[in-house]
């Protein structure tokens, strides 16, 4: 692949040659010498790009768009892509009853309409946009970044192309001086089966929308039904993607390698965070720290970022980007990954063990130990740190954090905001706290995606782990105890168990949403004399489930965000209450939700055992 450097662009790639702009931790650029670098792929004074027209593919020519009422299972195939604020969808075989839902045709239209969209909200026409795209290791990958490069292209959109990336380097590639490209794209389905595939887009302001997702796909399924309408209003799609990117300009797409210019912004942050006298360059010298990346995009945080700083990486694995995901699933909330991790950590006799998930928004650690802290755990160690910076900060979570860690925020004068399950819901209820003037740092959910102010709000597994790493080294520098010392109060349930409930219906998401208004009418009802319902909805309900002695357990039924699935979670804090509460789950299933297509088998298994 070409460097920006040797493909002929002016613009300096490694901070070393140069400290350039970054927007820093407090959100204040950190500046270096000031560079006056020209905006690559500028695309200005090019002739825009006639739109794709349906004649233009060979088909017959569609009436006007606006004057069209798009097919209702064309619109429906773009809308079921929606999931939460990404598009996601299975986008090769090789998983028996799943059918290819995201086909390279269907990218297309959906690039043709980010430019589109793109171009009205920043009020810029198409032909001038710049667009990067990264991707991460899946081996539909490559054929739908060049389906999603066709169909900016044919919009007359510039693209770089980031090849193998992170989300958040996505992003970071919209503010990054020298480059602030329009919109970025990430070509991922985060820790999903390999089959699967997806899209996250941003612009400078952050990640789009659940509401801006929507209206991409509404166009994109009307820009569909434009170019090829067939009688059946089936989407066949591929023969015009070819057409149309046969006729593209492939100068408008160029290959740029931004990891290096990401990773040294995270070394630039952990250098001046520890400070080191005696070794400002090489700050992780004398440590080691173990990364297993899960062969997701998440290698480079080993060799690119701590390996260049002086620390010894050699006991890290799955560092190598292999979208088959020979080893485990690069997801730090999986058991095995986290045992994986916890292995390396002991074999390695290292002071660390970071994993990401495939795409580097989340990540969880492991301390020198092999103690896996992950979920509520890490939210209760980043808030600890976070609150020793901004004491009396609010931290918001996802619903499923448990009674303990809320208890462990407030012990340290942090307040507890649970809000909804979700990671865009997460940050954006820290955002508007934030404008409503309540001081809110730290947004983070027990997926292990999080959020920092000082980091622009920005939802980066690696920055945590930046954190969490100059954490560990001061410490030892200091003489204190590890990082687990932090956490040693976090009061954890007795038993906890997630229950994921397969709706066996590919018409799921009316009948989660049945099953959990169910759920909060049976609870109001008062048949079950031990459970209390909360009162905020949190796209579910949590229900307090009195134990006795004062005792308190929880249970919450939700739809999930991607899956067709009823989520559900328990905790309890006394011996056999799991069991005792999936009893009485199992009769609320049993007598009021009969009639739906549910596999309780995850609640029997429990019982029976
Ligand atoms: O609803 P679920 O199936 O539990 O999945 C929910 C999770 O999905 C993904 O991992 C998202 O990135 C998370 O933000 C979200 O919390």
């Amino acid at each position: 692949m070409l460097t920006a450097l040797q493909s002929g662009h002016r613009w300096p790639l490694v901070v070393g040659s140069g400290r350039r702009e970054w927007a820093g931790r407090s959100g204040v650029p950190i500046s270096g010498r000031a560079t006056d670098i020209p905006a690559p792929l500028t695309g200005r004074g090019r002739k825009a790009k006639t739109r794709l027209r349906a004649s233009a593919v060979g088909v017959e020519e569609a009436p006007a768009e606006g004057s069209m009422a798009v097919g209702d299972d064309v619109m429906r195939t773009f809308l079921s892509l929606q999931q939460g604020s990404d598009v996601r969808g299975v986008a090769m075989d090789g998983i028996p009853g799943e059918q290819v839902t995201l086909t390279p045709g269907i990218v297309f239209f959906i690039g043709a309409a980010f430019a589109d969209w793109l171009a009205t909200k920043l009020s810029v026409e198409a032909a001038s946009l710049r667009v990067a795209v990264g991707r991460d290791p899946r081996l539909t990958g490559p054929l739908l970044r060049s389906s999603l490069a066709a169909g900016m292209c044919s919009d007359g959109v510039s693209m770089a192309d980031f090849g193998l990336a992170s989300t958040p380097a996505m992003f970071m590639s919209t503010i990054a001086t020298g480059y602030q490209y329009h919109g970025a794209i990430i070509i991922t389905a985060s820790h999903l089966p390999f089959n699967r595939n997806g899209l996250k887009f941003f612009t400078a302001e952050g990640g789009l929308d659940k509401p801006q997702i929507k209206e991409i796909l509404e166009l994109a399924a009307q820009k569909c039904a434009l170019a090829a309408v067939n009688p059946s209003n089936q989407i066949s799609s591929t023969a015009h993607v070819v057409e149309a990117a046969l006729a593209l300009d492939p100068s408008l797409v160029q290959e740029l390698d931004f990891m290096p210019i990401y990773s040294a912004h995270l070394r630039t942050i952990i250098k001046e965070t520890v400070n080191r006298d005696d070794n400002f360059d090489k700050p992780l010298e004398g440590f080691t720290i173990v990364v297993d990346a899960g062969n997701g995009a998440g290698g480079f945080f080993a060799t690119d970022v701590l390996a260049k700083l002086g620390a010894d990486i050699s006991g890290s694995q799955f560092l190598d980007p292999d979208g088959t995901f020979p080893n485990h699933m690069p997801n730090p909330e999986d058991k095995e990954a986290s045992e994986a991790v916890s292995r390396a950590v002991v074999a390695a006799g290292a002071d660390l063990g970071i994993i990401f998930d495939t795409d580097v928004d989340r990540s969880g650690v492991v301390d020198e130990s092999g103690f896996a802290i992950n979920s509520n755990r890490m939210i209760a160690l980043m808030s600890a740190i976070t609150l020793r910076e901004h004491p009396g900060s609010t931290i918001v979570t996802d619903s499923v954090t448990s009674n303990g860690l809320a208890a462990f925020i407030e012990s340290l004068g942090g307040k507890h905001f649970r809000y909804r399950r979700g990671y865009k819901n997460v940050i954006g209820k820290g955002i508007e706290l934030n404008n409503k003037g309540i001081e809110t740092h730290l947004m983070m959910e027990t997926s292990g995606h999080g959020a920092v102010k000082e980091n622009r709000f920005l939802d980066d597994g690696a920055y945590m782990a930046v954190q969490i790493v100059t954490e560990m080294v001061r410490r030892k520098r200091d003489g204190k105890a590890g990082i687990r010392s932090i956490i040693q109060d976090l009061k954890e349930p007795l038993e906890a168990k997630e229950y994921r409930i397969k709706i066996k219906d590919p018409e799921f998401k009316p009948i989660a949403l049945e099953a959990t208004q169910r759920f909060h009418d049976f609870v109001e009802g008062g048949s079950q004399r031990n459970w209390q319902l909360e009162a905020e909805n949190h796209e579910g309900w949590r229900v307090v489930v009195d134990e006795g002695d004062g005792l308190k357990g929880w249970c919450l039924l939700r739809p999930s965000i991607h899956d067709p699935l009823c989520v559900l979670n328990v905790e309890s804090e006394v011996e056999g209450g799991l069991k005792a509460t999936t009893q009485q789950l199992v009769a609320f299933f049993t007598t009021v939700c009969g009639d739906l297509p549910l596999d309780l088998s995850p609640l029997e298994a429990v019982l029976n055992a």
